[in-house]
């Protein structure tokens, strides 16, 4: 079953045309794995997926819910895409509650202890509800970034976008995040992952794309196979130069 439905979508700075007709569709629980060389198009396409960029052509589209931008919001694609950044994010005036209860209370307009007993159990599920209370400075970037997770989830998304969560993590760091959302995909949460962790990006993905100067040039539905067979040459010089 479909779930989201990109078609020919295009995305320009100036005359920098950075995705050149994108054609991609994610089904329901799957996992999709973006990769690709620095500069590619990978983060740009993930924020025109939840308009943060405004796109100049094509369609996307969610499966009962209409095209976003037209037949719902993009205030409302907020809530049913949840995106995760490098660099959390986190409002750092705020306590990892309040950070947590921002969306949902603000925006859904949700009952503080409803909104909040679903908090508490996702900072169960992230191994952090001893930190209910403390402010983002007293966290490290691997908890910081299980927050971000957890703020993203309590507005109970139908997709996930991730932007390269581990990349500004301290390696010992990485792991303990990444386990989050390989937990999230054995859930079944349908998912668009940006990343360079080849190793992760193998075991999570059910599907891969392989972008270059905002094309998809290969895609795979055997995360195995296009790692140790990629099809084109871009895509073997690009798994030549990753460390995994
Ligand atoms: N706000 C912007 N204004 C102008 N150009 C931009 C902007 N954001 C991105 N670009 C350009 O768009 C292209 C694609 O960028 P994007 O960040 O999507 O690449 P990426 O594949 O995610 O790269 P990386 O792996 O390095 O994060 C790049 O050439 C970049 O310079």
């Amino acid at each position: 079953m479909k779930m989201l439905s990109i078609e020919k979508l295009v995305k320009k700075y100036g005359d920098n045309t950075v995705l050149k007709g994108i054609d991609v569709q994610l089904k329901k629980g799957e996992v999709l794995v973006v990769l690709g060389p620095s500069g590619c198009g990978k983060s740009t396409l993930l924020r025109c997926i939840n308009g943060l960029e405004i796109k100049q052509g094509g369609h996307i589209r969610m499966e009962g819910v209409g095209e976003f931008g037209q037949d719902i919001s993009w205030e409302k694609v907020c809530e049913k895409v949840g995106m995760v950044f490098q660099n959390y994010e986190l409002f750092a005036h705020m306590t990892v509650i309040d950070n947590i209860l921002l969306g949902p209370l603000k925006v859904q307009k949700r009952k503080r202890a409803e909104a909040e007993a679903q908090a508490d159990l996702l900072l169960k599920q992230v191994g952090l509800l001893e930190k209910k209370y403390a402010y983002p400075r007293e966290l490290s970037g691997g908890q910081k970034q299980r927050i971000a997770i957890a703020r993203a989830l309590c507005m109970n998304p139908e997709i996930m976008l991730f932007d390269e969560i581990t990349a500004a993590l301290d390696p010992e760091m990485v792991r303990e995040v990444l386990d989050v959302v390989l937990n999230l995909a054995k859930n079944g949460m349908s998912m668009i992952i940006v990343t360079h962790e080849m190793g992760f990006a193998r075991k999570v993905a059910d599907r891969i794309i392989f972008m270059d100067k905002g094309h998809i040039i290969e895609e795979s539905t055997d995360p195995n196979q296009f790692f140790t067979q990629p099809q084109t040459e871009r895509a073997r010089a690009f798994l030549n130069k990753m460390d995994y």
